[in-house]
């Protein structure tokens, strides 16, 4: 008998340590999991296991008839080598929905065998649905979803601390619980949809509390539901507002010009103060935040007002104003940093007129009652997506749940945003309220230390 080296006990005692390390980290990591999160580790663990003999039924294997080197070396004279059947490596990861399996492709196995099996590999791995993207050159990415995403509802619980990117907006999960973002670089209008009670509140919720620890983003809030800032959905959030008004038109107006005005002073100034044309290309900075308005039921300030009597003269040509203001900084306040989020049951023409509606890039739709709603919000595309239409999320099981054109994709994404609690938005507004601060006396600081005053700088008054 051969003598064991004299190093085998130490190499065994190498690996037996690595095997225990892998061991205990797997464990802590179940034990600590949350309970889908573990479902999800099972359930990797027999997609892994399974993975060899259910490739070869989905069709995923290849057979190589040229034998390997080792094949050719060690085989007998006189006898071929069998073919080899290959099968794709893969590797694996669980979250709280499901398995994401990263697959390598091989001839004549790729993205499209992959997507064709991706029903069966669903029933095979219980998954309520299995999507097949690429994932660079020759890998692809399975994502299998055991429960639904849409339907799960999730909590954001903001940490309060500043985004490392102001131009992400983190919206939520896709179906197959994706993270969707959406930049806001170079964007100026957002339009958000939806019938009451389907989660609109909470989505701008996040977003206030995701964006208000960042001293580079100030935002300014014109609610149509209320009348003062201490009523409604805003009455915490105010805190860390320059400016709000309620329902009343001529605050309103007055708001929108003070807005206006700010986009003329950073429009005249802005290559002399920031050296570009256009905030995008230096981003927005605390000296030249972006400024957010948000306009909610947003038709309180627009709609048409009929009648020959003075008042109603007076209010008609206050709205019709305000939409004029509204357009401006729609249509010019990009490249200056001035973003609105325009919120309205229904984006229908009456609601917001579509000369500032269809130039808003982004619009999100949460549920809506008919097919024109849908298209108001969305445009007419979303006609030929009907299985993605917010028609199709009036069940309560889709509250919080938004539908939205992709960026530079075809059709829509279903999004499952996350609930935001008045409590927690309250709380990040107070303890941030100290980065308040108003863009245009901002603009005045940097046009000081600049020696430059702006053309006009007149201020308009406005009650917060
Ligand atoms: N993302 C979400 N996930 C789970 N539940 C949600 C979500 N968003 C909202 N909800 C639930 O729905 C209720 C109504 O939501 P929200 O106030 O955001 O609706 P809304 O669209 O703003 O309604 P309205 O138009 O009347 O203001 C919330 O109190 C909450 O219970």
């Amino acid at each position: 008998m051969e003598a064991v080296p004299e190093y085998a006990p130490d190499a065994l005692l190498v690996v037996v340590v690595l095997v225990g390390v892998w061991l205990l980290v797997t464990v802590v990591r179940y034990v600590r999991a949350d309970r889908g999160t573990r479902v999800s580790m099972r359930q990797a663990v027999r997609v892994r296991w399974g993975w060899v003999r259910l490739a070869r039924m989905a069709g995923l294997t290849v057979t190589d008839k040229t034998p390997g080197l080792l094949a050719q070396i060690t085989a007998q004279k006189g006898s071929t080598p069998p073919p080899r059947v290959l099968t794709p490596r893969i590797k694996l990861k669980a979250d709280r929905f499901g398995v994401i399996v990263r697959a390598r492709t091989l001839p004549q196995v790729g993205l499209e065998e992959y997507q064709k099996s991706a029903r069966f590999l669903a029933d095979a791995w219980r998954c309520t649905r299995v999507s097949v993207l690429p994932d660079g050159p020759g890998r692809v990415v399975i994502r299998g979803v055991r429960s639904d995403p849409l339907t799960t509802p999730t909590e954001h619980r903001p940490t309060g601390r500043p985004l490392a990117d102001v131009t992400r907006w983190e919206l939520g999960v896709d179906e197959y619980a994706a993270q969707v973002c959406v930049s806001l670089a170079n964007v100026p209008g957002v339009t958000v949809a939806g019938t009451p009670g389907a989660g609109k509140t909470s989505a701008v919720n996040k977003f206030v509390c995701d964006f208000a620890p960042s001293v580079a983003v100030q935002i300014a809030t014109a609610d149509g539901k209320v009348s003062q800032a201490s009523e409604g959905d805003y009455a915490d959030l105010v805190k860390r507002m320059f400016a709000f008004c309620g329902d009343d038109l001529d605050e309103a107006n007055a708001l929108f010009k003070r807005l206006v005005e700010l986009r003329k002073r950073r429009s005249s100034t802005i290559r002399d103060v920031l050296g570009v044309k256009n905030m995008w290309h230096v981003g927005p900075s605390p000296q030249w935040p972006l400024a957010v308005l948000i306009i909610d039921e947003a038709h309180t300030f627009f709609r048409e007002y009929k009648g020959s009597d003075a008042e109603t003269k007076r209010l008609a040509a206050l709205t019709a104003e305000n939409a004029r203001l509204v357009e401006d900084l729609v249509k010019k306040g990009r490249s200056v940093g001035i973003l609105v989020i325009l919120i309205s049951q229904k984006t229908t023409g009456d609601a917001i007129p579509t000369f500032i509606r269809d130039v808003c890039p982004i619009g999100l739709s949460f549920a809506q009652k008919t097919v024109e709603a849908a298209v108001a919000a969305l445009g007419d595309d979303i006609r030929n997506w009907p299985d993605a239409s917010p028609v199709t999320l009036q069940d309560p099981a889709y509250v919080g749940v938004a539908v939205m054109a992709m960026q530079g994709r075809p059709g829509y994404t279903r999004i499952r945003t996350p609930y935001v609690s008045e409590a927690d938005a309250a709380r990040i507004a107070e303890a941030t309220s100290h980065l308040t601060a108003d863009p245009a006396f901002l603009l005045d600081a940097l046009l000081d230390t600049a020696g430059r005053t702006a053309p006009d700088d007149t201020p308009v008054p406005l009650t917060k």
